[in-house]
Protein backbone atom coordinates (compact mmCIF):
# COMPACT_ATOMS: atom_id res chain seq x y z
CA UNK A 1 0.00 0.00 0.00
CA UNK A 2 1.54 3.45 -1.13
CA UNK A 3 2.28 6.30 1.38
CA UNK A 4 -0.36 8.69 1.66
CA UNK A 5 1.30 12.29 -0.16
CA UNK A 6 2.08 14.80 2.77
CA UNK A 7 -0.51 17.47 2.75
CA UNK A 8 0.96 20.60 1.10
CA UNK A 9 -0.03 23.96 2.95
CA UNK A 10 0.59 27.47 0.85
CA UNK A 11 2.09 30.00 2.97
CA UNK A 12 0.71 33.42 3.57
CA UNK A 13 3.17 35.68 2.46
CA UNK A 14 2.95 38.93 0.55
CA UNK A 15 2.36 37.06 -2.60
CA UNK A 16 0.23 33.98 -1.79
CA UNK A 17 -1.29 36.12 0.61
CA UNK A 18 -5.24 35.27 1.30
CA UNK A 19 -6.84 38.61 1.27
CA UNK A 20 -3.88 40.66 1.17
CA UNK A 21 -4.49 44.45 1.37
CA UNK A 22 -1.43 46.24 0.04
CA UNK A 23 -2.87 49.34 0.54
CA UNK A 24 -3.43 48.73 4.39
CA UNK A 25 -0.69 46.02 4.28
CA UNK A 26 -3.01 43.97 5.90
CA UNK A 27 -2.93 40.21 5.67
CA UNK A 28 -4.64 36.92 6.50
CA UNK A 29 -4.96 32.89 6.34
CA UNK A 30 -7.81 31.08 6.71
CA UNK A 31 -8.38 27.18 7.71
CA UNK A 32 -11.94 25.50 7.77
CA UNK A 33 -12.52 22.75 10.64
CA UNK A 34 -15.67 21.62 10.64
CA UNK A 35 -18.27 23.99 10.22
CA UNK A 36 -15.88 27.12 11.12
CA UNK A 37 -13.84 28.90 9.56
CA UNK A 38 -10.71 30.74 11.36
CA UNK A 39 -9.07 33.75 9.32
CA UNK A 40 -6.18 35.00 11.29
CA UNK A 41 -4.64 38.51 10.08
CA UNK A 42 -2.60 40.92 10.71
CA UNK A 43 -1.01 44.72 9.76
CA UNK A 44 2.77 44.93 10.06
CA UNK A 45 1.95 48.43 9.90
CA UNK A 46 1.18 48.71 13.76
CA UNK A 47 4.00 47.09 15.90
CA UNK A 48 2.19 46.52 19.08
CA UNK A 49 -1.35 45.06 17.11
CA UNK A 50 -1.68 41.81 18.10
CA UNK A 51 -2.52 39.04 15.06
CA UNK A 52 -6.39 38.99 14.79
CA UNK A 53 -9.04 36.37 14.79
CA UNK A 54 -12.11 36.34 12.79
CA UNK A 55 -14.57 33.37 12.95
CA UNK A 56 -16.87 32.45 9.83
CA UNK A 57 -20.08 29.83 10.67
CA UNK A 58 -21.02 28.06 7.68
CA UNK A 59 -24.10 27.30 9.11
CA UNK A 60 -25.23 30.40 10.12
CA UNK A 61 -23.29 32.70 7.68
CA UNK A 62 -21.97 34.85 9.96
CA UNK A 63 -18.85 36.12 11.16
CA UNK A 64 -18.10 36.72 15.12
CA UNK A 65 -15.07 38.20 16.96
CA UNK A 66 -14.37 35.48 19.08
CA UNK A 67 -13.17 36.23 22.98
CA UNK A 68 -9.25 35.71 22.85
CA UNK A 69 -7.26 34.47 25.93
CA UNK A 70 -3.76 33.78 25.75
CA UNK A 71 -0.49 35.97 25.04
CA UNK A 72 -1.65 37.29 21.55
CA UNK A 73 1.30 37.15 19.20
CA UNK A 74 2.05 40.48 17.59
CA UNK A 75 1.63 40.58 13.43
CA UNK A 76 5.18 39.77 11.29
CA UNK A 77 5.28 40.44 7.83
CA UNK A 78 3.04 37.16 6.91
CA UNK A 79 2.64 34.23 8.14
CA UNK A 80 1.85 30.10 7.65
CA UNK A 81 -1.26 28.38 9.12
CA UNK A 82 -1.63 24.99 9.02
CA UNK A 83 -3.74 22.81 10.75
CA UNK A 84 -2.79 19.94 13.17
CA UNK A 85 -5.73 18.24 14.34
CA UNK A 86 -9.42 19.18 14.89
CA UNK A 87 -8.59 21.36 17.93
CA UNK A 88 -5.55 23.80 16.96
CA UNK A 89 -3.81 25.67 14.16
CA UNK A 90 -0.21 25.91 14.15
CA UNK A 91 1.13 29.42 12.82
CA UNK A 92 4.35 29.79 11.61
CA UNK A 93 5.74 33.74 11.75
CA UNK A 94 7.85 34.66 8.88
CA UNK A 95 10.93 37.18 9.56
CA UNK A 96 10.16 37.01 13.39
CA UNK A 97 12.77 35.72 16.29
CA UNK A 98 13.46 32.34 16.95
CA UNK A 99 11.49 32.90 20.10
CA UNK A 100 8.29 34.23 18.55
CA UNK A 101 7.90 32.20 15.45
CA UNK A 102 5.82 29.44 16.38
CA UNK A 103 2.64 29.63 18.02
CA UNK A 104 -0.38 27.70 18.59
CA UNK A 105 -3.90 28.88 18.29
CA UNK A 106 -6.47 26.81 19.85
CA UNK A 107 -10.19 26.60 18.91
CA UNK A 108 -11.52 23.45 20.38
CA UNK A 109 -9.37 22.26 22.70
CA UNK A 110 -10.96 21.25 26.28
CA UNK A 111 -9.54 24.31 27.53
CA UNK A 112 -11.66 26.16 24.85
CA UNK A 113 -14.72 23.94 24.93
CA UNK A 114 -14.59 25.26 29.02
CA UNK A 115 -14.52 28.41 28.42
CA UNK A 116 -17.03 29.17 25.98
CA UNK A 117 -19.30 27.38 28.01
CA UNK A 118 -18.22 30.11 30.59
CA UNK A 119 -18.43 33.09 28.41
CA UNK A 120 -21.42 31.62 26.35
CA UNK A 121 -19.24 32.39 23.41
CA UNK A 122 -17.12 31.31 20.92
CA UNK A 123 -13.86 31.49 21.85
CA UNK A 124 -10.13 30.82 20.93
CA UNK A 125 -6.45 30.53 23.03
CA UNK A 126 -3.22 31.17 22.34
CA UNK A 127 -0.28 29.10 23.43
CA UNK A 128 3.29 29.98 22.34
CA UNK A 129 5.33 27.01 21.20
CA UNK A 130 8.53 26.54 23.17
CA UNK A 131 11.38 24.07 22.21
CA UNK A 132 12.17 21.17 24.14
CA UNK A 133 11.16 21.31 27.95
CA UNK A 134 10.48 24.63 29.85
CA UNK A 135 10.32 24.23 33.35
CA UNK A 136 7.19 23.59 34.98
CA UNK A 137 5.24 26.20 36.81
CA UNK A 138 5.61 25.54 40.73
CA UNK A 139 1.95 25.40 43.03
CA UNK A 140 2.31 26.08 46.51
CA UNK A 141 -0.59 25.20 48.78
CA UNK A 142 -1.37 24.90 52.47
CA UNK A 143 -3.06 25.78 55.42
CA UNK A 144 -3.22 29.84 56.43
CA UNK A 145 0.21 30.85 58.51
CA UNK A 146 1.86 28.16 57.32
CA UNK A 147 4.39 30.01 55.99
CA UNK A 148 4.06 29.52 52.23
CA UNK A 149 4.31 33.24 51.89
CA UNK A 150 7.97 33.51 53.70
CA UNK A 151 9.02 30.74 51.79
CA UNK A 152 8.43 31.84 48.57
CA UNK A 153 9.59 35.39 49.58
CA UNK A 154 12.99 33.68 50.22
CA UNK A 155 13.47 32.03 46.74
CA UNK A 156 12.56 35.10 45.34
CA UNK A 157 15.39 36.87 47.09
CA UNK A 158 17.89 34.60 46.27
CA UNK A 159 16.94 33.69 42.80
CA UNK A 160 15.61 36.85 41.35
CA UNK A 161 16.18 36.32 37.78
CA UNK A 162 14.94 32.66 37.69
CA UNK A 163 11.37 32.90 40.10
CA UNK A 164 8.37 34.77 39.51
CA UNK A 165 5.40 35.23 41.28
CA UNK A 166 2.24 34.83 39.96
CA UNK A 167 0.09 38.01 41.74
CA UNK A 168 -3.45 36.93 42.02
CA UNK A 169 -6.82 38.74 42.21
CA UNK A 170 -8.37 38.97 45.01
CA UNK A 171 -11.62 40.94 46.81
CA UNK A 172 -9.90 40.90 50.16
CA UNK A 173 -8.94 44.31 51.67
CA UNK A 174 -4.69 44.87 51.43
CA UNK A 175 -2.55 44.14 54.68
CA UNK A 176 -1.24 47.32 55.39
CA UNK A 177 2.08 46.62 54.50
CA UNK A 178 0.67 45.33 51.09
CA UNK A 179 1.36 46.39 47.37
CA UNK A 180 -1.30 46.71 44.69
CA UNK A 181 0.01 44.83 41.90
CA UNK A 182 2.97 43.07 43.78
CA UNK A 183 1.00 41.05 46.70
CA UNK A 184 -2.12 40.78 45.16
CA UNK A 185 -4.54 42.49 42.42
CA UNK A 186 -6.65 43.88 44.73
CA UNK A 187 -10.21 44.39 42.96
CA UNK A 188 -14.04 44.65 44.03
CA UNK A 189 -16.21 41.62 43.80
CA UNK A 190 -18.31 42.33 40.85
CA UNK A 191 -15.48 43.33 38.81
CA UNK A 192 -13.65 40.18 39.40
CA UNK A 193 -16.91 37.97 39.16
CA UNK A 194 -16.82 40.03 35.28
CA UNK A 195 -13.95 39.24 34.74
CA UNK A 196 -14.00 35.46 35.75
CA UNK A 197 -17.13 35.12 33.20
CA UNK A 198 -14.65 36.82 30.60
CA UNK A 199 -12.32 33.89 30.80
CA UNK A 200 -9.45 36.02 32.53
CA UNK A 201 -8.64 33.51 34.82
CA UNK A 202 -7.05 30.08 35.06
CA UNK A 203 -8.35 28.82 38.33
CA UNK A 204 -10.62 30.73 40.95
CA UNK A 205 -11.65 29.79 44.79
CA UNK A 206 -14.12 31.18 47.36
CA UNK A 207 -11.07 31.17 50.52
CA UNK A 208 -12.10 32.12 54.16
CA UNK A 209 -15.08 34.68 52.27
CA UNK A 210 -13.17 36.29 49.57
CA UNK A 211 -12.70 35.58 45.97
CA UNK A 212 -9.12 35.08 44.75
CA UNK A 213 -7.81 33.85 41.13
CA UNK A 214 -4.66 33.01 39.13
CA UNK A 215 -5.31 35.41 35.98
CA UNK A 216 -3.92 33.55 32.60
CA UNK A 217 -2.17 37.23 32.29
CA UNK A 218 -0.44 36.60 36.17
CA UNK A 219 0.73 33.61 34.61
CA UNK A 220 2.23 34.70 31.46
CA UNK A 221 3.80 37.73 32.70
CA UNK A 222 5.71 35.47 34.31
CA UNK A 223 7.02 33.32 31.97
CA UNK A 224 7.03 36.17 29.16
CA UNK A 225 10.20 37.27 31.48
CA UNK A 226 11.51 34.22 31.28
CA UNK A 227 11.72 33.91 34.73
CA UNK A 228 9.89 30.03 36.08
CA UNK A 229 6.16 30.67 37.56
CA UNK A 230 5.65 30.09 41.43
CA UNK A 231 1.80 29.83 42.35
CA UNK A 232 0.76 30.78 45.93
CA UNK A 233 -2.92 28.94 45.80
CA UNK A 234 -5.07 27.15 48.33
CA UNK A 235 -5.83 23.44 48.03
CA UNK A 236 -9.27 23.93 45.78
CA UNK A 237 -6.84 26.22 43.39
CA UNK A 238 -4.18 23.62 43.05
CA UNK A 239 -7.10 21.00 42.21
CA UNK A 240 -8.39 23.16 39.15
CA UNK A 241 -4.49 24.03 38.16
CA UNK A 242 -4.36 20.14 38.08
CA UNK A 243 -7.16 19.56 36.00
CA UNK A 244 -5.92 22.16 33.57
CA UNK A 245 -3.54 21.99 30.53
CA UNK A 246 -0.83 23.61 33.05
CA UNK A 247 1.33 21.44 33.91
CA UNK A 248 2.94 22.15 37.03
CA UNK A 249 4.84 20.89 40.01
CA UNK A 250 2.26 20.48 42.94
CA UNK A 251 3.97 21.36 46.74
CA UNK A 252 2.03 21.13 49.72
CA UNK A 253 3.40 22.57 53.32
CA UNK A 254 2.41 21.36 56.36
CA UNK A 255 3.15 22.70 59.54
CA UNK A 256 4.64 20.65 62.24
CA UNK A 257 1.52 20.95 64.35
CA UNK A 258 -1.63 22.54 64.67
CA UNK A 259 -0.86 24.66 68.03
CA UNK A 260 2.09 25.52 65.76
CA UNK A 261 0.01 26.83 63.20
CA UNK A 262 -2.64 28.31 65.54
CA UNK A 263 0.44 30.50 67.30
CA UNK A 264 1.80 31.88 63.36
CA UNK A 265 -1.30 33.00 62.26
CA UNK A 266 -1.82 34.91 65.81
CA UNK A 267 1.62 36.10 65.70
CA UNK A 268 1.29 37.82 62.41
CA UNK A 269 -1.47 39.84 63.64
CA UNK A 270 -2.94 40.62 60.43
CA UNK A 271 -6.28 38.97 60.97
CA UNK A 272 -8.83 39.47 63.52
CA UNK A 273 -9.92 36.96 66.04
CA UNK A 274 -13.16 35.84 63.68
CA UNK A 275 -10.69 35.50 60.90
CA UNK A 276 -8.18 33.59 62.48
CA UNK A 277 -10.84 31.31 64.07
CA UNK A 278 -12.15 30.69 60.14
CA UNK A 279 -9.07 30.35 58.80
CA UNK A 280 -8.40 27.40 61.38
CA UNK A 281 -11.69 25.98 61.08
CA UNK A 282 -10.80 25.62 57.34
CA UNK A 283 -6.81 24.32 58.02
CA UNK A 284 -8.34 21.16 59.35
CA UNK A 285 -9.86 20.33 55.51
CA UNK A 286 -7.11 21.73 53.92
CA UNK A 287 -4.73 19.73 55.84
CA UNK A 288 -6.86 16.30 55.12
CA UNK A 289 -6.86 17.22 51.63
CA UNK A 290 -3.88 17.75 51.26
CA UNK A 291 -2.13 15.12 52.78
CA UNK A 292 -4.19 12.24 50.83
CA UNK A 293 -2.56 10.97 48.19
CA UNK A 294 -3.26 12.06 44.80
CA UNK A 295 -3.24 15.89 44.73
CA UNK A 296 0.38 16.91 45.65
CA UNK A 297 3.63 15.45 44.03
CA UNK A 298 5.81 16.53 47.34
CA UNK A 299 4.82 17.60 50.84
CA UNK A 300 7.29 19.86 52.91
CA UNK A 301 6.92 19.99 56.78
CA UNK A 302 7.96 23.53 57.76
CA UNK A 303 9.11 23.31 61.16
CA UNK A 304 12.48 24.55 61.21
CA UNK A 305 12.26 27.89 58.65
CA UNK A 306 15.92 27.01 57.54
CA UNK A 307 15.89 23.46 56.91
CA UNK A 308 12.30 23.38 55.24
CA UNK A 309 13.74 26.44 52.74
CA UNK A 310 16.72 23.88 52.03
CA UNK A 311 14.81 21.11 51.26
CA UNK A 312 12.38 23.20 49.22
CA UNK A 313 15.59 24.20 47.14
CA UNK A 314 16.54 20.83 46.73
CA UNK A 315 12.97 19.58 45.67
CA UNK A 316 13.04 22.20 42.91
CA UNK A 317 16.43 21.11 42.01
CA UNK A 318 15.67 17.69 41.45
CA UNK A 319 12.35 18.68 39.39
CA UNK A 320 14.13 21.36 37.14
CA UNK A 321 14.49 18.93 33.93
CA UNK A 322 15.32 22.38 31.57
CA UNK A 323 16.30 20.66 28.14
CA UNK A 324 16.06 23.99 25.59
CA UNK A 325 18.91 22.33 23.31
CA UNK A 326 16.73 21.49 20.44
CA UNK A 327 16.30 25.21 18.85
CA UNK A 328 18.90 25.54 15.79
CA UNK A 329 20.29 29.11 16.31
CA UNK A 330 19.54 30.19 13.35
CA UNK A 331 15.91 29.50 13.35
CA UNK A 332 14.26 32.35 11.06
CA UNK A 333 11.54 31.50 8.47
CA UNK A 334 12.00 33.64 5.75
CA UNK A 335 8.76 35.79 4.25
CA UNK A 336 8.82 33.08 1.09
CA UNK A 337 8.58 29.71 2.27
CA UNK A 338 6.38 26.83 2.22
CA UNK A 339 4.95 24.34 4.22
CA UNK A 340 4.19 20.54 4.39
CA UNK A 341 2.79 18.25 6.81
CA UNK A 342 2.71 14.65 7.31
CA UNK A 343 1.57 13.03 10.85
CA UNK A 344 3.31 14.41 13.40
CA UNK A 345 6.12 16.36 11.50
CA UNK A 346 6.04 19.56 9.60
CA UNK A 347 8.46 20.72 6.83
CA UNK A 348 9.04 24.25 6.40
CA UNK A 349 10.99 25.17 3.01
CA UNK A 350 12.58 28.31 3.44
CA UNK A 351 13.90 30.44 0.47
CA UNK A 352 12.93 30.55 -3.60
CA UNK A 353 9.45 29.43 -3.01
CA UNK A 354 10.32 25.69 -1.53
CA UNK A 355 12.26 25.32 -4.82
CA UNK A 356 15.77 23.15 -4.45
CA UNK A 357 18.52 25.78 -4.67
CA UNK A 358 21.85 26.24 -2.76
CA UNK A 359 20.41 28.87 -0.37
CA UNK A 360 17.08 27.01 -0.10
CA UNK A 361 16.95 25.77 3.41
CA UNK A 362 14.78 22.43 5.46
CA UNK A 363 13.44 23.20 9.11
CA UNK A 364 11.59 20.19 10.20
CA UNK A 365 9.23 20.88 13.24
CA UNK A 366 8.03 17.76 15.58
CA UNK A 367 5.46 17.90 17.04
CA UNK A 368 4.87 14.88 18.53
CA UNK A 369 5.91 15.28 22.01
CA UNK A 370 4.13 18.55 22.37
CA UNK A 371 2.78 19.34 26.05
CA UNK A 372 0.93 21.57 28.03
CA UNK A 373 -1.39 24.06 26.05
CA UNK A 374 -3.53 27.11 26.22
CA UNK A 375 -3.49 29.12 28.52
CA UNK A 376 0.41 28.82 29.10
CA UNK A 377 2.33 27.38 26.67
CA UNK A 378 2.92 24.72 24.40
CA UNK A 379 6.06 22.78 25.19
CA UNK A 380 8.32 19.98 24.06
CA UNK A 381 8.76 21.24 19.96
CA UNK A 382 11.68 19.66 18.18
CA UNK A 383 13.21 21.70 15.49
CA UNK A 384 16.08 20.15 13.31
CA UNK A 385 17.58 22.10 10.87
CA UNK A 386 19.48 21.35 7.43
CA UNK A 387 17.92 19.00 4.93
CA UNK A 388 16.76 18.03 2.51
CA UNK A 389 14.34 16.08 4.66
CA UNK A 390 12.37 13.02 2.43
CA UNK A 391 10.01 11.19 3.26
CA UNK A 392 10.44 7.52 4.07
CA UNK A 393 8.00 4.59 5.25
CA UNK A 394 8.18 5.91 9.13
CA UNK A 395 7.22 9.14 7.84
CA UNK A 396 9.86 12.09 7.08
CA UNK A 397 13.67 11.46 7.58
CA UNK A 398 16.96 13.75 6.97
CA UNK A 399 19.04 11.87 3.87
N1 LIG B 1 9.20 27.89 59.98
C1 LIG B 1 8.66 28.92 60.62
N2 LIG B 1 8.84 29.02 61.93
C2 LIG B 1 8.29 30.05 62.63
N3 LIG B 1 7.54 31.03 62.08
C3 LIG B 1 7.33 30.95 60.77
C4 LIG B 1 7.87 29.92 59.96
N4 LIG B 1 7.48 30.11 58.70
C5 LIG B 1 6.74 31.23 58.68
N5 LIG B 1 6.64 31.74 59.92
C6 LIG B 1 5.87 32.93 60.34
O1 LIG B 1 4.50 32.53 60.35
C7 LIG B 1 3.67 33.62 59.92
C8 LIG B 1 2.81 33.16 58.73
O2 LIG B 1 3.66 32.96 57.61
P1 LIG B 1 3.19 33.31 56.15
O3 LIG B 1 2.53 34.66 56.13
O4 LIG B 1 4.34 33.11 55.27
O5 LIG B 1 2.09 32.19 55.95
P2 LIG B 1 1.23 31.82 54.66
O6 LIG B 1 1.18 30.37 54.57
O7 LIG B 1 1.75 32.57 53.49
O8 LIG B 1 -0.19 32.39 55.08
P3 LIG B 1 -1.44 32.81 54.15
O9 LIG B 1 -1.90 31.61 53.43
O10 LIG B 1 -2.44 33.32 55.13
O11 LIG B 1 -0.96 33.89 53.22
C9 LIG B 1 4.57 34.77 59.60
O12 LIG B 1 4.59 35.66 60.69
C10 LIG B 1 5.95 34.13 59.41
O13 LIG B 1 7.00 34.99 59.75
N1 LIG C 1 -7.29 29.47 44.75
C1 LIG C 1 -6.51 30.52 45.02
N2 LIG C 1 -6.06 30.73 46.28
C2 LIG C 1 -5.25 31.77 46.49
C3 LIG C 1 -4.87 32.65 45.47
N3 LIG C 1 -4.08 33.60 46.00
C4 LIG C 1 -3.94 33.31 47.30
N4 LIG C 1 -4.65 32.21 47.60
C5 LIG C 1 -4.77 31.53 48.88
O1 LIG C 1 -5.67 32.22 49.69
C6 LIG C 1 -5.35 31.95 51.06
C7 LIG C 1 -5.41 33.20 51.85
O2 LIG C 1 -4.44 34.12 51.43
P1 LIG C 1 -4.21 35.48 52.24
O3 LIG C 1 -3.21 36.26 51.45
O4 LIG C 1 -5.55 36.15 52.34
O5 LIG C 1 -3.69 35.10 53.59
C8 LIG C 1 -3.96 31.30 51.05
O6 LIG C 1 -4.14 29.92 51.29
C9 LIG C 1 -3.47 31.49 49.65
O7 LIG C 1 -2.66 30.44 49.23
C10 LIG C 1 -5.37 32.40 44.16
O8 LIG C 1 -5.09 33.11 43.18
N5 LIG C 1 -6.17 31.33 44.00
Amino acid sequence: MGEEAPELISNTDRNSVLGYDPESKDYSSSIAIGDKIYVVGGSDDDANASISVKVFDKLNGKWSNPTVLGTKPTPSKGHSAVLINMEQILIIKSDSSPDDCIWFLEVDTQFVKQQRQLVGAEVVAWSKGITGDAPKPIVISGPSGVGKGTLIAKLMKEYPTTFGFSVSHTTRAPREKEVNGVHYHFTERNIMEKDIRDGKFLETAAVHGNLYGTSIEAVEAVTNAGKRCILDIDVQGARSVRASSLEAIFIFICPPSFEELEKRLRSRGTETEEQVQKRLRNAKAELDQGTSPGLFDHILVNGDLETCYENLKKLLALEEGIDVSYQPDNFKVPLCHSVTKKDHKVLIHCGNNGLESETARTFMLDLSLLKGSAPGRTRGLYISAGGPFTENVNGMGQV
